[in-house]
């Protein structure tokens, strides 16, 4: 049987929340943002966690982690219990949260994975070779004296990255790690985490908002929907369920309404013809090839590709569910 990095076992957290009602008068509402999750990851998956915001997502990683303590269920990280063992754990597990930072603001970026180092106790003879080892993979070279406050978002991620796998940690959490990266920033991080992944053999649990992040990385998918699982299994099988199309939207030279092409449905027309919207699926068929299509029958000016949002999937989970 192969090792469980991750076990939850009808894992709950309910917060209570005061609000003033009308008067003065406050009143005590519970939230149940994690409400009875079970799922294991065993060591080597790569696993996304998508959810609309406020699903539960955050609040399940503070408790793998340790910073939060369940109300109810089973939580183990590692085979550890995360808030009793949180130290132990500690060495175990690497985490980068998108809008926090481990890094130290005035010190410049190869400080920070120095005290890193001696924080985890590693030996120099261990520690330096790895701290190059993740420079050359995430292209720090450059800006290793910048002080990180001066970092741009971009440069600041790979660092956090790499801060965060200085330790050679089994597992690896990510919590919106390519959050207002440009597209560029954001497929530098994607593989280095790949070839990472393949080399150390790294678990990887990722929370975002971008479906490209969990199609370069993740084969399973776990959505969370108001604090309990719509879905755990392979991306392969959820896009079977929810069809994750793809928009493309293309700007046309001369307006051309109701233009078909074989690949592709026409799901709207604006500009009176000159702006059309083309979906796809793309297990089926590439943007490129919808493009060309359109190509051979128009002059495209210009061309936008949409990503499925997430909230779409959750809710077309969440109708399923009700319907069966
Ligand atoms: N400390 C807290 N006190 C009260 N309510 C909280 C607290 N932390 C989270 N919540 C509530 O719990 C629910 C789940 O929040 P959580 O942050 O886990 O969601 P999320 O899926 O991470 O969302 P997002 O994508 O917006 O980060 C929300 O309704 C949130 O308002």
């Amino acid at each position: 049987m192969s090792d469980a990095i991750i076990e939850l076992d009808e894992l709950r957290r309910t917060f209570i929340v005061r609000a003033r009602t009308g008067g003065l008068r406050r009143v005590a509402r519970e939230v149940h943002a994690v409400d009875g999750i079970s799922a294991r990851i065993d060591a080597g998956e790569a696993v996304g966690y998508i959810g609309a915001n406020g699903a539960g997502k955050s609040t399940t990683i503070k408790m793998l982690t340790g910073i939060l303590v369940p109300s109810g269920g089973r939580v183990r990280t590692c085979g550890y219990e995360p808030v009793p063992q949180r130290r132990t754990l500690a060495r175990e597990i690497g985490v980068v949260f998108g809008q926090r930072s481990q890094l130290w603001w005035d010190l410049p970026l190869r400080e920070s994975f120095d005290i890193l180092a001696a924080i985890h106790r590693l030996p120099a003879a261990r520690a330096r070779p790895r701290i190059e080892q993740l420079i050359e993979g995430l292209e720090l070279q450059a800006f290793l004296s910048t002080p990180v406050r001066q970092l741009s978002l971009g440069e600041r991620m790979r660092g956090e990255v790499a801060a965060a796998l200085v330790h050679r940690p089994r597992l690896l959490i990510l919590d919106e790690p390519t959050i207002g990266l440009d597209m560029i920033s954001k497929e530098r991080l994607r593989q280095f985490l790949i070839t990472e992944r393949a080399e150390e053999g790294t678990t990887l649990l990722l929370t975002t908002h971008d479906m490209s992040d969990i199609e370069r990385l993740c084969e399973r998918v776990l959505v969370v929907d108001h604090g309990k699982l719509a879905y755990d299994g392979t991306l392969r099988g959820l896009s079977r369920r929810v069809a994750l199309q793809r928009v493309l939207v293309v700007d046309l030279a001369e307006p051309q309404p109701g233009l078909e092409v074989p690949s592709a449905v026409n799901v709207g027309t604006e500009l009176n013809g000159a702006r059309q919207s083309f979906s796809f699926a793309p297990d089926q068929t590439t943007a490129a090839m919808v493009l060309a299509e359109v190509s051979a029958v128009a002059e495209v000016r210009d061309l936008t590709l949409t990503e499925p949002a997430i909230e779409d999937i959750v809710r077309t989970l969440y109708h399923q569910s009700i319907e069966s």
